[in-house]
Protein backbone atom coordinates (compact mmCIF):
# COMPACT_ATOMS: atom_id res chain seq x y z
CA UNK A 1 0.00 0.00 0.00
CA UNK A 2 1.53 3.49 -0.93
CA UNK A 3 2.34 5.75 2.50
CA UNK A 4 0.90 9.28 1.95
CA UNK A 5 4.32 11.41 2.96
CA UNK A 6 3.31 13.42 5.49
CA UNK A 7 3.72 17.53 5.37
CA UNK A 8 1.46 18.66 8.44
CA UNK A 9 4.16 20.54 10.34
CA UNK A 10 6.43 22.85 7.62
CA UNK A 11 8.77 25.19 10.37
CA UNK A 12 10.27 28.35 8.91
CA UNK A 13 13.35 28.93 10.18
CA UNK A 14 15.31 32.16 10.09
CA UNK A 15 18.57 31.54 7.82
CA UNK A 16 20.28 33.92 9.35
CA UNK A 17 20.31 32.25 12.93
CA UNK A 18 22.97 30.07 13.54
CA UNK A 19 21.24 29.54 16.93
CA UNK A 20 17.92 28.29 15.50
CA UNK A 21 19.53 26.16 12.81
CA UNK A 22 21.52 24.32 14.91
CA UNK A 23 18.03 22.83 16.58
CA UNK A 24 16.76 21.84 13.03
CA UNK A 25 17.90 17.91 13.85
CA UNK A 26 15.82 17.71 17.15
CA UNK A 27 12.39 19.30 15.71
CA UNK A 28 9.62 16.82 15.82
CA UNK A 29 8.15 18.75 12.60
CA UNK A 30 7.81 16.69 9.39
CA UNK A 31 10.00 18.89 7.82
CA UNK A 32 12.05 22.90 8.22
CA UNK A 33 11.64 25.07 5.28
CA UNK A 34 15.21 27.25 5.87
CA UNK A 35 14.47 30.92 4.64
CA UNK A 36 16.11 32.96 2.89
CA UNK A 37 13.20 35.59 1.89
CA UNK A 38 11.37 37.56 4.26
CA UNK A 39 12.62 36.49 7.80
CA UNK A 40 16.31 37.68 6.78
CA UNK A 41 17.19 41.42 6.61
CA UNK A 42 18.76 42.75 3.05
CA UNK A 43 22.16 43.12 4.72
CA UNK A 44 22.41 39.86 5.68
CA UNK A 45 21.00 37.87 2.25
CA UNK A 46 24.57 36.87 1.13
CA UNK A 47 25.98 36.07 4.75
CA UNK A 48 22.96 33.94 4.79
CA UNK A 49 22.54 32.12 1.98
CA UNK A 50 26.67 30.81 2.88
CA UNK A 51 25.87 29.75 6.53
CA UNK A 52 22.64 27.71 5.19
CA UNK A 53 25.39 25.89 2.74
CA UNK A 54 27.83 25.15 5.54
CA UNK A 55 24.77 23.84 7.91
CA UNK A 56 23.51 21.84 5.51
CA UNK A 57 26.43 20.09 4.71
CA UNK A 58 27.41 19.15 8.21
CA UNK A 59 23.71 17.96 8.73
CA UNK A 60 24.41 14.46 7.14
CA UNK A 61 22.15 12.54 8.94
CA UNK A 62 19.10 14.17 7.44
CA UNK A 63 16.09 13.09 9.72
CA UNK A 64 13.48 15.21 7.88
CA UNK A 65 12.40 17.11 4.61
CA UNK A 66 14.22 20.18 4.28
CA UNK A 67 13.19 22.62 2.03
CA UNK A 68 14.85 25.85 1.41
CA UNK A 69 13.24 29.30 0.49
CA UNK A 70 15.16 31.20 -1.93
CA UNK A 71 14.50 34.93 -2.90
CA UNK A 72 12.02 35.54 -5.55
CA UNK A 73 14.10 34.72 -8.91
CA UNK A 74 13.08 38.74 -10.48
CA UNK A 75 15.54 39.49 -7.24
CA UNK A 76 19.19 40.19 -7.14
CA UNK A 77 19.55 37.41 -4.92
CA UNK A 78 17.25 34.15 -6.39
CA UNK A 79 19.65 32.79 -8.49
CA UNK A 80 22.56 33.49 -6.08
CA UNK A 81 20.73 31.56 -3.03
CA UNK A 82 20.24 28.66 -5.46
CA UNK A 83 23.90 28.66 -6.31
CA UNK A 84 24.95 28.48 -3.03
CA UNK A 85 22.57 25.98 -1.72
CA UNK A 86 21.88 23.40 -4.11
CA UNK A 87 25.36 21.68 -3.84
CA UNK A 88 24.45 21.06 -0.28
CA UNK A 89 21.34 19.58 -0.84
CA UNK A 90 18.30 20.31 0.04
CA UNK A 91 15.22 17.90 -0.46
CA UNK A 92 13.30 21.27 -2.21
CA UNK A 93 13.63 24.69 -2.81
CA UNK A 94 10.20 27.04 -1.59
CA UNK A 95 9.54 29.49 -4.52
CA UNK A 96 8.04 32.65 -3.06
CA UNK A 97 5.57 35.04 -4.91
CA UNK A 98 4.73 32.26 -7.61
CA UNK A 99 2.21 34.48 -9.23
CA UNK A 100 2.68 32.60 -12.52
CA UNK A 101 3.47 28.93 -13.71
CA UNK A 102 5.78 30.48 -16.36
CA UNK A 103 8.19 31.46 -13.38
CA UNK A 104 7.19 27.77 -11.36
CA UNK A 105 8.59 26.57 -15.37
CA UNK A 106 11.62 28.69 -15.35
CA UNK A 107 12.77 27.13 -11.87
CA UNK A 108 12.30 23.85 -13.17
CA UNK A 109 14.87 24.87 -16.34
CA UNK A 110 17.21 26.00 -13.73
CA UNK A 111 17.12 23.27 -11.51
CA UNK A 112 17.95 20.80 -14.21
CA UNK A 113 20.64 22.63 -15.34
CA UNK A 114 22.35 22.43 -11.98
CA UNK A 115 21.54 18.63 -11.68
CA UNK A 116 22.70 18.73 -15.06
CA UNK A 117 26.03 20.14 -13.69
CA UNK A 118 26.11 18.44 -10.12
CA UNK A 119 25.73 15.42 -11.83
CA UNK A 120 22.45 14.62 -10.26
CA UNK A 121 19.35 12.65 -11.32
CA UNK A 122 16.99 15.36 -12.80
CA UNK A 123 13.86 16.04 -10.91
CA UNK A 124 16.08 15.07 -7.91
CA UNK A 125 15.00 18.85 -6.32
CA UNK A 126 11.42 19.10 -6.05
CA UNK A 127 9.37 22.44 -5.52
CA UNK A 128 7.37 23.88 -3.19
CA UNK A 129 5.56 27.27 -5.02
CA UNK A 130 3.59 30.23 -2.80
CA UNK A 131 0.61 31.40 -4.10
CA UNK A 132 0.57 34.84 -2.12
CA UNK A 133 -0.92 37.69 -4.31
CA UNK A 134 -4.23 37.48 -6.29
CA UNK A 135 -2.41 36.66 -9.42
CA UNK A 136 -1.05 33.89 -8.13
CA UNK A 137 -4.34 32.56 -6.57
CA UNK A 138 -5.91 33.25 -10.46
CA UNK A 139 -3.19 31.10 -12.25
CA UNK A 140 -2.77 28.50 -9.55
CA UNK A 141 -5.08 25.89 -11.82
CA UNK A 142 -2.46 26.05 -14.04
CA UNK A 143 0.45 26.27 -11.47
CA UNK A 144 -0.43 23.10 -10.01
CA UNK A 145 0.15 21.17 -13.36
CA UNK A 146 3.43 23.03 -14.39
CA UNK A 147 6.23 20.59 -13.65
CA UNK A 148 6.75 16.69 -12.29
CA UNK A 149 8.67 18.39 -9.80
CA UNK A 150 6.20 20.01 -7.70
CA UNK A 151 5.02 18.09 -4.07
CA UNK A 152 2.33 20.39 -3.44
CA UNK A 153 1.10 24.35 -3.60
CA UNK A 154 1.79 26.56 -0.35
CA UNK A 155 -0.40 29.49 0.54
CA UNK A 156 0.83 32.53 1.80
CA UNK A 157 -1.86 34.86 3.83
CA UNK A 158 0.59 37.53 4.73
CA UNK A 159 1.32 38.38 1.10
CA UNK A 160 -2.10 37.34 -0.13
CA UNK A 161 -3.79 39.90 2.14
CA UNK A 162 -0.91 42.84 1.44
CA UNK A 163 -1.27 42.05 -2.28
CA UNK A 164 -5.69 43.07 -1.66
CA UNK A 165 -5.07 45.70 0.95
CA UNK A 166 -7.17 44.15 3.03
CA UNK A 167 -6.23 43.04 6.75
CA UNK A 168 -5.92 39.50 7.93
CA UNK A 169 -8.22 38.08 10.31
CA UNK A 170 -8.30 35.18 13.28
CA UNK A 171 -11.33 34.27 11.85
CA UNK A 172 -10.30 34.03 8.39
CA UNK A 173 -13.50 34.34 6.28
CA UNK A 174 -10.99 37.05 3.93
CA UNK A 175 -9.12 33.67 2.88
CA UNK A 176 -11.62 31.15 2.45
CA UNK A 177 -12.07 31.55 -1.91
CA UNK A 178 -8.30 31.66 -2.00
CA UNK A 179 -8.04 28.39 0.10
CA UNK A 180 -10.47 26.63 -2.02
CA UNK A 181 -8.97 27.64 -4.97
CA UNK A 182 -5.53 26.09 -4.28
CA UNK A 183 -7.11 22.93 -2.68
CA UNK A 184 -8.96 22.23 -5.96
CA UNK A 185 -6.09 23.40 -7.94
CA UNK A 186 -3.53 20.48 -5.46
CA UNK A 187 -6.40 17.83 -5.68
CA UNK A 188 -6.92 18.58 -9.63
CA UNK A 189 -2.70 18.17 -10.09
CA UNK A 190 -2.75 14.99 -7.17
CA UNK A 191 -0.36 17.09 -5.09
CA UNK A 192 -0.58 18.67 -1.69
CA UNK A 193 -1.79 22.14 0.03
CA UNK A 194 0.17 23.32 2.07
CA UNK A 195 -1.65 26.11 4.15
CA UNK A 196 0.21 29.53 5.63
CA UNK A 197 1.38 30.45 8.80
CA UNK A 198 -0.31 31.35 12.10
CA UNK A 199 1.83 34.30 12.80
CA UNK A 200 0.41 34.85 16.84
CA UNK A 201 2.84 32.40 18.06
CA UNK A 202 1.57 32.30 21.83
CA UNK A 203 -2.37 31.62 20.73
CA UNK A 204 -2.77 28.24 20.41
CA UNK A 205 -6.68 27.63 20.27
CA UNK A 206 -6.69 30.11 17.57
CA UNK A 207 -3.92 27.77 15.83
CA UNK A 208 -5.99 24.69 16.55
CA UNK A 209 -9.02 26.35 15.05
CA UNK A 210 -7.71 27.42 12.11
CA UNK A 211 -5.29 24.05 11.67
CA UNK A 212 -9.04 22.41 12.31
CA UNK A 213 -10.88 24.40 9.46
CA UNK A 214 -7.99 23.90 6.99
CA UNK A 215 -7.82 20.21 7.15
CA UNK A 216 -11.57 20.53 6.75
CA UNK A 217 -11.26 22.22 3.46
CA UNK A 218 -8.31 19.83 2.37
CA UNK A 219 -5.16 20.77 3.10
CA UNK A 220 -2.16 18.37 4.02
CA UNK A 221 -0.68 20.55 6.91
CA UNK A 222 0.62 24.14 7.62
CA UNK A 223 3.40 26.22 7.27
CA UNK A 224 4.93 26.89 11.30
CA UNK A 225 6.80 30.39 12.17
CA UNK A 226 7.01 28.51 15.67
CA UNK A 227 8.31 24.82 16.87
CA UNK A 228 5.56 25.17 19.88
CA UNK A 229 2.93 24.84 17.29
CA UNK A 230 4.29 21.73 15.89
CA UNK A 231 1.97 19.43 18.40
CA UNK A 232 -0.84 21.16 17.66
CA UNK A 233 -0.85 20.71 14.48
CA UNK A 234 -0.36 17.10 14.71
CA UNK A 235 -3.01 16.62 17.19
CA UNK A 236 -5.39 17.88 14.84
CA UNK A 237 -4.34 15.83 11.84
CA UNK A 238 -3.81 13.02 13.81
CA UNK A 239 -6.68 10.70 12.99
CA UNK A 240 -9.14 9.72 15.47
CA UNK A 241 -9.03 6.14 16.66
CA UNK A 242 -12.84 5.73 16.34
CA UNK A 243 -12.77 7.02 12.62
CA UNK A 244 -10.24 4.67 12.32
CA UNK A 245 -11.82 1.29 13.77
CA UNK A 246 -15.08 2.66 11.28
CA UNK A 247 -13.25 2.76 7.84
CA UNK A 248 -12.17 -0.99 8.92
CA UNK A 249 -15.70 -1.83 9.46
CA UNK A 250 -16.50 -0.04 6.17
CA UNK A 251 -14.11 -2.31 3.69
CA UNK A 252 -15.14 -5.37 5.91
CA UNK A 253 -18.75 -4.44 5.02
CA UNK A 254 -18.48 -3.62 1.28
CA UNK A 255 -16.15 -6.77 0.54
CA UNK A 256 -18.76 -8.97 2.18
CA UNK A 257 -21.32 -6.81 -0.02
CA UNK A 258 -19.41 -7.68 -2.87
CA UNK A 259 -19.67 -11.35 -1.82
CA UNK A 260 -23.04 -11.01 -1.92
CA UNK A 261 -23.34 -9.90 -5.16
CA UNK A 262 -24.22 -6.33 -4.50
CA UNK A 263 -22.72 -2.51 -4.48
CA UNK A 264 -24.01 -1.14 -1.08
CA UNK A 265 -24.93 -2.54 2.01
CA UNK A 266 -26.15 -0.93 5.61
CA UNK A 267 -23.41 -0.26 8.31
CA UNK A 268 -25.21 0.52 11.56
CA UNK A 269 -28.39 1.72 9.60
CA UNK A 270 -25.99 3.59 7.74
CA UNK A 271 -25.30 3.33 3.67
CA UNK A 272 -21.92 2.39 2.50
CA UNK A 273 -21.33 2.50 -1.38
CA UNK A 274 -18.14 3.29 -2.90
CA UNK A 275 -17.60 6.98 -1.90
CA UNK A 276 -18.07 6.36 1.05
CA UNK A 277 -15.18 3.28 1.16
CA UNK A 278 -13.11 6.08 -1.19
CA UNK A 279 -12.94 7.67 2.38
CA UNK A 280 -12.50 4.98 4.33
CA UNK A 281 -9.43 4.12 2.37
CA UNK A 282 -8.51 7.71 2.72
CA UNK A 283 -8.80 7.49 6.67
CA UNK A 284 -6.48 4.08 6.62
CA UNK A 285 -3.94 4.99 4.42
CA UNK A 286 -3.60 8.38 6.69
CA UNK A 287 -3.45 5.85 9.53
CA UNK A 288 -1.26 3.65 8.06
CA UNK A 289 0.73 7.06 7.37
CA UNK A 290 0.46 7.85 11.06
CA UNK A 291 1.68 5.06 12.20
CA UNK A 292 -1.79 3.47 13.60
CA UNK A 293 -2.15 0.59 11.94
CA UNK A 294 0.07 -1.86 9.61
CA UNK A 295 -2.47 -3.82 7.45
CA UNK A 296 -2.55 -4.74 3.60
CA UNK A 297 -5.12 -2.75 1.88
CA UNK A 298 -5.76 -4.74 -1.50
CA UNK A 299 -7.37 -1.79 -3.32
CA UNK A 300 -8.36 -4.04 -5.78
CA UNK A 301 -10.41 -6.25 -4.02
CA UNK A 302 -11.90 -3.13 -2.01
CA UNK A 303 -13.29 -1.18 -5.00
CA UNK A 304 -14.12 -4.43 -6.62
CA UNK A 305 -11.94 -4.20 -9.87
CA UNK A 306 -11.25 -7.02 -12.20
C1 LIG B 1 5.28 35.82 6.47
C2 LIG B 1 6.49 34.96 6.41
O1 LIG B 1 7.21 34.97 5.44
S1 LIG B 1 6.75 33.85 7.71
C3 LIG B 1 8.31 33.12 7.43
C4 LIG B 1 9.47 33.94 7.88
N1 LIG B 1 9.48 34.15 9.31
C5 LIG B 1 10.16 33.35 10.15
O2 LIG B 1 10.89 32.48 9.74
C6 LIG B 1 9.98 33.61 11.61
C7 LIG B 1 10.44 32.46 12.47
N2 LIG B 1 9.96 32.57 13.83
C8 LIG B 1 10.46 33.45 14.72
O3 LIG B 1 11.36 34.22 14.45
C9 LIG B 1 9.86 33.44 16.12
O4 LIG B 1 9.34 32.19 16.45
C10 LIG B 1 8.75 34.51 16.34
C11 LIG B 1 9.26 35.90 16.01
C12 LIG B 1 7.53 34.19 15.50
C13 LIG B 1 8.32 34.44 17.81
O5 LIG B 1 9.44 34.79 18.59
P1 LIG B 1 9.51 34.47 20.14
O6 LIG B 1 8.18 34.70 20.78
O7 LIG B 1 10.68 35.21 20.69
O8 LIG B 1 9.83 32.91 20.15
P2 LIG B 1 9.92 31.95 21.38
O9 LIG B 1 9.95 32.73 22.66
O10 LIG B 1 8.86 30.92 21.27
O11 LIG B 1 11.32 31.23 21.19
C14 LIG B 1 11.66 30.15 22.03
C15 LIG B 1 12.88 29.46 21.49
O12 LIG B 1 12.57 28.87 20.22
C16 LIG B 1 13.45 29.36 19.23
N3 LIG B 1 12.70 29.54 18.01
C17 LIG B 1 11.59 30.31 17.85
N4 LIG B 1 11.16 30.23 16.58
C18 LIG B 1 11.99 29.41 15.94
C19 LIG B 1 12.03 28.94 14.59
N5 LIG B 1 11.13 29.31 13.69
N6 LIG B 1 13.02 28.10 14.27
C20 LIG B 1 13.93 27.71 15.17
N7 LIG B 1 13.95 28.11 16.47
C21 LIG B 1 12.97 28.96 16.83
C22 LIG B 1 13.97 30.69 19.78
O13 LIG B 1 15.24 31.00 19.22
C23 LIG B 1 14.06 30.40 21.25
O14 LIG B 1 15.23 29.64 21.48
P3 LIG B 1 16.05 29.78 22.87
O15 LIG B 1 15.10 29.35 23.93
O16 LIG B 1 17.21 28.87 22.67
O17 LIG B 1 16.42 31.23 22.97
O1 LIG C 1 4.14 30.64 4.08
C1 LIG C 1 3.57 31.60 4.60
O2 LIG C 1 2.41 31.53 4.99
C2 LIG C 1 4.35 32.83 4.84
C3 LIG C 1 4.32 33.82 3.75
O3 LIG C 1 5.25 34.01 3.02
C4 LIG C 1 3.12 34.64 3.61
O4 LIG C 1 2.10 34.36 4.26
O5 LIG C 1 3.19 35.61 2.84
MG1 LIG D 1 5.15 35.77 1.86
Amino acid sequence: MSVFQLRRSLLYVPGNMPSMLQNIPIFESDGVMIDLEDAVPLSEKDAARILVRRFLENYQDRNKEIIVRINALDTKWGEDDLRAVLPALPDGIRLPKADTPEIVETLDTMLTEFEEELGLEIGRFKILPSIESAEGVINCIRTAKSTKRLIGLAFGAEDYTASLEIERTKKGEELFAARTRVVWACKAAGIQAIDTIFADAGDMEGLHRETQLIKTLGFSGKSLVNPRQIDVIHEVFAPKQEDVDYALQVVDAIQKAREMGTGVISLHGKMVDAPVVKRAVNTLKTAQAHGMIDIELDEEVIYGQE
